[in-house]
C-alpha cells in the first residue's frame, strides 16, 4: 500500500488556493435572506442578479490568485472564466444549499426556490446536483481546490493553449486526489466521486439559457456583467 504524502510545495499550492476561496466568499448571506420571507418573482430575479453579479467578481478575485493563472494568455484567461462562471455559480449555490441549517431550515429554502420563478423543469437536475453535493460533506480544502479545478478546464470553448490550463490543472488534481485519499481512508473512491459532481455540473451549464429566459418575467434586466458572462441581451 504506497503510503499517500503532500509535499511541502503542495502544501502551499493548497494553502494558497483554500485562502484565496476562503477570503473572496460572497458578500451577505442569501440563504438567511431567502429564509426570512417568500419574494415576489421580480425580487428574487433582482435577488439572483446581484448575487450572481457578486459571485462573478469574487469567482474573479479567487481565480487570479490560482498560480500561475496570470501568465496564462489573456484572451485564454477571459475564456476560462466564461466557460466556468455558470458552473462556480452552481457549486457555490449547492454549497450554500448544504450547508448545515437548524432543522426544517433546508426545507424551507428548497420550498422558497422552487416558488421563486425558475420553470419546473430545472428543478430536479439543479436540486440533485444540490444534494449529491451535499451527500459528499466537502471539506473547505476540496471545496475550493475543486473550483480552481472547474475553472482549469483545458476544453472550454475558444481557449487557444490548452496544454498551458492542463500544467495548471494537473497539480491541483494530484492534491486534491492525495487529500481524498487521507481525509477518506475509508472510502477508496471519494475522488472519483468528486470529479463525477463536475460532469454533473457541466449538465447544468447548458441549462443556464434557458434558466435565464424562462424566469417566468419578460422584462429580464440584467447587470452589464452578466449580460457579458451569460451571454445574454
Ligand atoms: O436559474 C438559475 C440560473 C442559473 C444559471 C444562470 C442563470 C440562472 C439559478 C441560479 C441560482 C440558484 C440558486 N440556488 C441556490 C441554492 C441555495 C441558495 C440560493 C440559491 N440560488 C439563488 C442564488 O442567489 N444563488 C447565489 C448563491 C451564492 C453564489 C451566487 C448565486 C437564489 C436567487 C433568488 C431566488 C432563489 C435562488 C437557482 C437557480
Amino acid at each position: 500500500k504506497e503510503k499517500v504524502k503532500i509535499t511541502k510545495e503542495q502544501q502551499a499550492l493548497m494553502k494558497v488556493v483554500v485562502e484565496a476561496y476562503n477570503r473572496h466568499q460572497i458578500p451577505q448571506d442569501v440563504a438567511k435572506k431567502l429564509l426570512q420571507e417568500q419574494y415576489s418573482e421580480e425580487e428574487n430575479f433582482l435577488l439572483l442578479t446581484e448575487m450572481a453579479t457578486s459571485q462573478v467578481q469574487v469567482l474573479v478575485e479567487f481565480t487570479k490568485n490560482i498560480p500561475g493563472f496570470l501568465s496564462l494568455n489573456h484572451e485564454d484567461q477571459i475564456a476560462l472564466l466564461k466557460g466556468s462562471a455558470v458552473e462556480a455559480m452552481f457549486l457555490r449555490s449547492a454549497q450554500v444549499f448544504s450547508r448545515k441549517m437548524p432543522n426544517g431550515h433546508t426545507e424551507v429554502l428548497e420550498e422558497r426556490i422552487r416558488k421563486s420563478g425558475i420553470s419546473e423543469e430545472f428543478m430536479t437536475p439543479m436540486f440533485n446536483f444540490y444534494k449529491s453535493i451535499g451527500e459528499l460533506h466537502m471539506m473547505q480544502e476540496e471545496q475550493a481546490l475543486l473550483t480552481a479545478i472547474a475553472i482549469l478546464t483545458p476544453d472550454r470553448p475558444y481557449v487557444k493553449d490548452q496544454q498551458a490550463v492542463e500544467r495548471l490543472q494537473e497539480p491541483m488534481l494530484d492534491v486534491l486526489r492525495k487529500l481524498c485519499v487521507l481525509q477518506h481512508p475509508q472510502e477508496p473512491q471519494y475522488f472519483a466521486r468528486l470529479l463525477g459532481r463536475l460532469t454533473e455540473l457541466r449538465t447544468l451549464n447548458h441549462y443556464h439559457a434557458e434558466m435565464l429566459t424562462s424566469w417566468r418575467m419578460n422584462d429580464h434586466k440584467f447587470t452589464p456583467l452578466l449580460c457579458e458572462i451569460w451571454d445574454v441581451e
